[in-house]
């Protein structure tokens, strides 16, 4: 029975372009982001990130990562800002992360990989729907922040402490009462490109926003994460570790800052 996309040597990255011809496509993501060659753009607006904690509603193993899902039928928790224009609502989070401290982000910045990396997913409202919005140039907006192991990150172990109850694909449970904005660094200051999906089915759709600041998190709270399964419950455990897609081809396109 042929098994769906994932991570490992038969359905990982390198194979997604079987399926998913756009794997191939002008503007997929991740990049390797390269500070000195981006462009200082001075017309780029601050980030305007307004979540109200009362629209988080639970937690999902989704067998490629874990997310948190939000309400999004209004505008109580909103991007607006930055390189985009109008309003994007948040729609979840996830996040990707490596076997080892030594890899796991998508993004890289001149090369070097962080232990993992934080998406937070909003997609645009002037289309009727999240799904309308995917297949959308301009649908779909996630903020990326990386996680650099060192102190632990007591805002990040609530996250982490709901792991138990998910261990295993297609497990939920509640998480209410959540405010992502405690997940963010100090600053703000971002890169931002054109970009994709990192997952199948790889729209084109996305506006990438990755902060240059970097979160922390210990090395015993990156076991957390690697305790979790990509397979459900009574088949054979399979570790989820090195959920992530290595960087792309930039083909031509411009990585703008938001700072100098
Ligand atoms: N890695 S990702 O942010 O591209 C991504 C999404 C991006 C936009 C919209 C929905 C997405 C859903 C994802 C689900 C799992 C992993 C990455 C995902
Ligand atoms: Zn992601």
């Amino acid at each position: 029975m042929s098994h769906g996309w994932g991570y490992g040597a038969d359905n990982g990255p390198d194979k997604w372009v079987e399926n998913f011809p756009i794997a191939d496509g002008p503007r997929q993501s991740p990049i390797d982001i390269v500070p000195s060659a981006a462009e200082y753009d001075s017309t780029l607006l601050p980030l305007s990130l307004k979540y109200d904690p009362a629209t988080s509603k639970g937690i999902l193993n989704s067998g490629h990562s874990f997310q948190v899902d939000f309400a999004d039928d209004n505008d109580s928790s909103t991007l607006t800002g930055g390189p985009i224009s109008g309003t994007y609502r948040l729609r979840q989070f996830h996040f990707h992360w490596g076997g080892s401290d030594d890899r796991g982000s998508e993004h890289t910045i001149d090369g070097t990989k962080f232990a993992a990396e934080l998406h937070l997913v909003h997609w645009n409202t002037k289309y009727p729907s999240f799904g309308d919005a995917a297949s959308q140039s301009d649908g779909l907006a996630v903020v990326g922040v990386f996680l650099k192991v060192g102190g632990a990150n007591p805002q990040l172990q609530t996250v982490l402490d709901a792991l138990d109850s998910i261990k295993s694909k297609g497990q939920q449970t509640t998480f209410e009462n959540f405010d992502p904005t405690i997940l963010l660094p100090g600053s703000l200051d971002y890169w931002t490109y054109d970009g994709s999906l990192t997952t199948p089915p790889l729209l084109e759709s996305v506006t990438w926003i990755v902060l240059k600041e970097s979160i922390s998190v210990s090395s015993d709270q990156m076991t957390k994460f690697r305790s979790l399964l990509f397979t459900p419950e009574g088949a054979d455990p399979n570790a989820m570790v090195d959920n992530y897609r290595p960087p792309q081809p930039l083909k031509g396109r411009k990585v703008r800052a938001s700072f100098q």
